[in-house]
């Protein structure tokens, strides 16, 4: 009987080309590269000023997204580029795929979007795969039983050139989330909660399998939530073993094999084997997860709504306090939100802008609170037009816009303005991440739109409770009204 093994081990052990030694880093081989055009245009140069090819153009993709306008072309036909260097990025990439035979999810293909959220949506993100980006969000993809993680530009020079990248294996940690999620809970109040039990640091040197019954319940989308924070504990990548819910979502993706049902059943042999053992295991109670919002200025400073800012423990914490304008030890709910960002490769895809058009249908953004939400890709904007969901936003006051990274990362042109507070469901909160001097509250997408109508950062309960009394009510006239026919 051969040893236990992780799923981390199993992907793992698939790629090496050359085993790591004391002296040198092991040589691992990619399945897929995702290209994105502000961390690409020096490891193209590179490549090209030591005449080399890209090695394996067909598993090299593509996209448009961090330096994107998200508003539409003007009359003149020009698109409304923040700078003339944003500009000149996006072109550069244009002209890279071109010359190298990239497939580029550009302008105009209806494939475009954050890069994290269009791998997925393709069907290009599989089950087992070795998945690499030069961006740091790339264990989104690890939702799907992938080992996926973000790589330096040098390193995107050495995978475009040879598919492969020197590596040495990180440690294993399972953060196991027991029992089911109540209502209101969503995959972002899940990765909140995980991140502010294992501390900005607390994942550094692992990858992190999350795994449990509540993890279980979540669909893909809260799945890619929570393995897309992973890096926001520090963690080299977060995976989850893929089960049928895995296997129903991509099921009739473009780029899957085309024996689906076979691929499909080396999928479910990835699982971790009883016995194999973690570097390090955490449990969490799902059951006693609340609706989380950070108050500081790291992913990790995060409560349940309406908890008290804990007394700073640090200089960072003080000087994160007075960044954000907090006081230990009174709560973040009182003071007056500006902004309230949707979208992002964390919670930017159609079941992220449902939750918020629930909590937003037949209400209004309160007056002086600017609201944006910006679909993570091309197919989620389809998806959700057809849905009418920009209807929702948009006569509720809210922006709604062309897909792309936006004010998460505010390199385009989409920024919140110096001193304002933002609800953001994106995943950073650093000074000047969203602009700036800008302050951001992580959050999911119903507390954002919470926050949105209230104007100060509301637990999204209150308005779905609302919502299911009222349904409830509704039910008993219909129940009623039967009756008296
Ligand atoms: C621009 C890119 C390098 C960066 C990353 O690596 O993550 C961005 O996507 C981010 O979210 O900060
Ligand atoms: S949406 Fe934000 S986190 Fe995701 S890739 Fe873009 S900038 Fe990075």
């Amino acid at each position: 009987m051969s040893q236990p093994r992780t799923l981390f081990d199993k992907v793992w052990d698939r790629h090496v080309v050359t085993p790591e030694t004391e002296a040198t880093p092991g040589v691992l081989y990619i399945d897929l590269h995702l290209v994105h055009e502000v961390t690409s245009p020096q490891a193209f140069t590179e490549i090209e000023a030591r005449g080399l090819k890209v090695r394996r153009p067909d598993r090299t993709f593509a996209t448009l997204d961090h330096s994107t306008p998200t508003l539409p072309a003007g009359p003149d036909g020009r698109k409304p580029y923040v700078t003339a260097e944003a500009e000149a990025q996006v072109h550069r990439l244009e002209a890279n795929c071109a010359a190298h035979g990239i497939e580029l999810a550009g302008w105009g293909s209806g494939d475009r979007g954050v890069v994290h959220v269009m791998g997925p949506e393709l069907g290009l993100t599989q089950p087992g795969m070795t998945v690499v980006c030069g961006d740091s969000h790339t264990a989104t993809h690890g939702a799907f039983g992938a080992l996926a993680f973000g790589i330096g530009t040098s390193e995107v020079g050495h995978v475009l050139a040879t598919q492969c990248l020197l590596q040495r294996k990180s440690k294993a940690m399972r953060v196991t989330v027991t029992g089911q999620l109540t209502p209101g809970v969503s995959g972002k109040d899940v990765a909140l909660a995980v991140i502010a039990e294992l501390g900005f640091g607390g994942g550094t040197g692992f990858v992190i399998e999350y795994a449990g019954e509540a993890v279980r319940s979540l669909d893909m989308e809260g799945r890619m939530t929570l393995c897309n924070m992973s890096i926001e504990a520090g963690a080299r990548a977060g995976m989850i073993a893929p089960d049928a819910t895995a296997i129903d979502w991509l099921r009739g993706r473009k780029h899957v094999p085309a024996d689906y049902e076979a691929a499909a059943a080396e999928w479910l042999a990835l699982a971790t084997d009883a016995g194999a053992v973690f570097d390090k295991e955490v449990v969490i109670d799902g059951a006693a997860i609340r609706p989380m919002a950070t108050w500081g200025t790291t992913p990790d400073a995060g409560s349940p709504i309406g908890s008290k800012v804990p007394e700073p423990k640090s200089d960072s914490d003080r000087k994160a306090l007075a960044y954000m304008g907090f006081e230990a030890g009174e709560t973040t709910t009182t003071q007056a939100v500006d902004v309230v960002f949707i979208g992002s490769c964390t919670n930017g895809r159609l079941p992220d802008l449902r939750a918020a058009a629930e909590v937003l249908r037949g209400r209004k953004v309160k007056a002086g609170v600017r609201m944006l939400v910006v679909p993570g890709s091309e197919a989620v904007r389809r998806d959700a037009e057809a849905e009418g969901l920009h209807h929702v936003f948009t006569e509720a006051g809210a922006e709604w816009r062309i897909p792309g990274c936006s004010m998460c990362i505010a390199m385009n042109g989409d920024f919140v303005a110096p001193g304002q507070l933002a609800v953001s469901t994106s995943n950073r909160n650093f000074e000047g991440r969203q602009g700036k001097g800008a302050r951001t509250i992580l959050a999911s997408p119903a507390t954002a739109a919470a926050s949105a109508v209230a104007g100060v950062l509301t637990d999204p309960r209150v308005y779905l409770e609302e919502a299911a009394s009222l349904k409830q009510s509704s039910a008993a006239r219909e129940t009623v009204g039967s009756y008296n026919a």
